[in-house]
């Protein structure tokens, strides 16, 4: 039996909070091995973003058909796609080409408050990408973009945007609430809480929330350690509730030692280095 394979299909982060370099290593923490297809390379640090350059929607395909004719991945996690023809590439390949349950992090914009997708790419991701995924998660922003409507303001919304997100697309969605201001948040006193709506209802899985400017890339770990654990299971259907659980540990444990790395000057980075045992 081979190893535990997950695939992330992102953008490159220099810092190294965020995007593949954030992938690869919360895959190593779960020691899962770690595949990666860059779609764009960005030029930027703890405080922002100052370059986005995207990778040609051809050679994205390349690298996902080269790799996937060969090497057997299990779970598979999507971010950054820079323009609407990385998203199709993406969606062509996915079609054809098995990858296992897909997780897929509409990123727009950064934690500094840059923009990383053009407009162009929400039709894109919303029509064309996302019927094709196993679960989507979106930040309260992204939510609103992709539903034409104001952002939440307060759980109650969150878990309202979430439940009408699902009623259209049909496919899991764990809305993060990392954006909603400490005192309209709702999940209980310092909190941050996030919604997951499946089959199974509705979720709020939430845990405190830690007093640290280390946010960066928190979106980019979730979503991978997500793919991670989905990657670790038989194949099937995923029970996303346990995993949504286990990653928002591992999230914290990152969140708490992150605190202490004195990286950057801006956003630091979380510390991914936080190991899980092994599987069974
Ligand atoms: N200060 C915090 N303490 C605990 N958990 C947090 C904190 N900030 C964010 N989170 C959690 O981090 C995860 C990502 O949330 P967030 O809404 O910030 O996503 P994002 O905006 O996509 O992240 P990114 O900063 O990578 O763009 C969620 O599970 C959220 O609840
Ligand atoms: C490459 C990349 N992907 C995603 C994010 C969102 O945090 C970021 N800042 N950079």
């Amino acid at each position: 039996m081979s190893a535990a394979v997950a695939l992330t299909i992102a953008g490159s982060d220099p810092s190294g909070g965020a995007g593949v370099q954030a992938d690869l290593k919360t895959f190593a923490a779960h020691r899962v091995y770690g595949c990666a297809a860059i779609t764009a390379l960005t030029a930027q640090n703890t405080r922002g973003v100052t370059a986005v350059h995207p990778v040609p929607a051809a050679v994205v395909a390349g690298q996902l058909e080269t790799l996937l004719t060969d090497v057997t991945v299990h779970a598979t996690k999507i971010g950054m796609l820079p323009d609407a023809d990385v998203v199709r590439a993406v969606v062509s390949v996915l079609r054809s080409r098995p990858a296992g349950p897909v997780v897929l992090d509409p990123v727009m914009v950064a934690t500094s408050g840059d923009r990383l997708a053009g407009p162009d790419v929400v039709t894109a991701l919303r029509d064309e990408l996302l019927p094709l995924v196993d679960l989507v998660t979106p930040n309260v922003p992204e939510a609103g973009v992709l539903l034409g409507e104001r952002p939440a303001e307060d759980l109650a919304a969150v878990i309202r945007q979430a439940q009408t997100l699902y009623g259209r697309c049909g496919v899991p969605v764990l809305l993060k609430g990392g954006h909603l201001d400490a005192d309209h948040h709702g999940g209980g006193p310092g909190e941050s809480a996030d919604v997951l709506v499946d089959t199974a209802g509705v979720r709020i899985v939430a845990r405190d929330r830690i007093d640290t400017p280390a946010t960066h890339g928190t979106g980019c770990t979730l979503s991978s350690a997500l793919a991670a654990l989905a990657s670790r299971r038989p194949p099937g259907p995923v029970p996303w509730a346990p995993l949504v659980e286990e990653a928002r540990s591992y999230l914290q444990e990152a969140l708490r030692r992150g605190a202490g790395l004195g990286i950057g000057h801006g956003h630091g980075p979380v510390g991914h280095q936080v190991y899980v045992a092994a599987p069974d």
